[in-house]
């Protein structure tokens, strides 16, 4: 039965990727660790509470001495590194977190996976690390080309200047001590369990509230969006057949310009809702983000071509499907925005 360590369970990819293995593979286990900042909630988990393949522990992945008495404790198989901070509007104001989380916390999991996995002088067989990375450590785009796993990189963000950092020490353990490492580099990922800041759960919510709709600059940046099942199903093919110390960009050819998100989502929800109070009059064009990154796009040969990886959902489907998620729970939406549901998870955790 492989085991695996998964940073992050508790966020937005973590958790859906929870769900995932779970529900494909019925001998497995998990032990989830999460810090439970703002962005990580039990929440999200509330659907394997009970399952007796989960386990989780609150904790920073900076803990070196948590983090190798979960190696010592469970022999993992493989470390699949989703926690992070990865809001880019806040790493412009509070840099610092983003460099202590995303940086020194991949070292320290690096470190305490190399002490556990290196003996004797040799790599102890089957493992493997996997590092969940974005598209952003390659810069922006024009208005032609995509990204491949050889472009070179340029981030401009702190957040993705982290990132970008910590890939570099992923594979500077491949490289100096030859660690089995894997690298993933996704596009703008959408779906059920996203912290309502970030770019649809965001306009989903005010849409709803009829509140005003934010739209950086002049709407015209285009992301890639990545329905985070597909995602999820990537990661898996990675760790299971990735070739050692290879970087795999995941992205689905679905670029849009934001205020193309914004106006689907404000026409699906005046048309289910019936209601006349949504309209494009809640937009609102606002200041931009500083150093805002104008294009993404993901060209994903590679996985495709090697590992047989394709994204199942479209953007048509992948949005309705979201939308109709994030009416279905309305709770959910409450408590991760309150944090109520939190506390009351982190009390029920800790007395097991
Ligand atoms: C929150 C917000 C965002 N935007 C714009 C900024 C971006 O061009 C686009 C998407 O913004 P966000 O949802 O913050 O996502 P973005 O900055 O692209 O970064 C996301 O996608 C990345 C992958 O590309 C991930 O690595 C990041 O962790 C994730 O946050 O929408 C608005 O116009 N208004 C808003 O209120």
């Amino acid at each position: 039965m492989k085991r695996y360590l998964i940073t992050g369970c508790a966020g937005f990819i973590g958790s859906n990727f929870v769900y995932y293995m779970l529900n494909k593979y019925k001998e497995i286990q998990l032990v989830n660790l999460d810090k439970l900042t703002y962005a990580g909630n039990l929440e999200n988990l509330k659907g394997v509470e009970g399952d007796e393949r989960h386990i989780f522990v609150q904790g920073d992945i900076c803990d070196r001495e948590l983090v190798s008495s979960l190696f010592e404790k469970y022999d993992f198989d493989y470390v699949i590194n989703f926690a992070a901070e990865s809001h880019v509007d806040r790493s412009i104001t509070n840099p610092e977190i983003f460099v202590e989380t995303n940086v020194l916390g991949t070292v320290n999991l690096l470190q305490c996976a190399k002490n556990a996995w290196f003996k004797d002088g040799k790599w102890a067989e089957g493992k493997k690390y996997i590092q969940v990375s974005t598209d952003e450590v390659y810069g922006s785009l024009g208005e032609e080309g995509y990204f491949m796993e050889t472009t070179p990189l340029c981030p401009h963000s702190p957040y993705s200047s982290s990132k970008a950092s910590a890939d570099m020490f992923v594979m500077a353990f491949h490289d100096t001590y030859g660690m089995p490492v894997n690298i993933t580099r996704c596009s703008n990922n959408y779906g059920p369990y996203q912290f309502p800041e970030k770019l649809i759960p965001l306009m989903i919510n005010n849409v709803k509230n009829h509140k005003q709709l934010p739209v950086y600059g002049d709407g015209m940046n285009v992301r890639d969006w990545l329905y985070v099942e597909d995602h999820c199903k990537a990661i898996d093919m990675v760790a299971e057949g990735g070739r050692d110390g290879e970087v795999y960009n995941v992205g689905g050819h679905n670029e849009r310009p934001n205020i193309f998100i914004v106006k689907t989502i404000i026409n699906q929800l005046h048309d289910r809702l019936k209601d006349e109070g949504i309209n494009e009059g809640l937009i609102k064009y606002v200041a931009d983000r500083l150093g805002h990154d104008r294009r993404y796009g993901i060209d994903p040969t590679k996985i495709k071509e090697e590992l047989g990886w394709y994204p199942e959902t479209t953007f048509e489907v992948g949005i309705v499907k979201t939308i109709d998620w994030y009416l279905a729970n309305e709770e959910w939406m409450n408590n991760v925005t309150s944090g109520n549901y939190q506390k009351y998870y982190e009390e029920m955790y800790k007395n097991k």
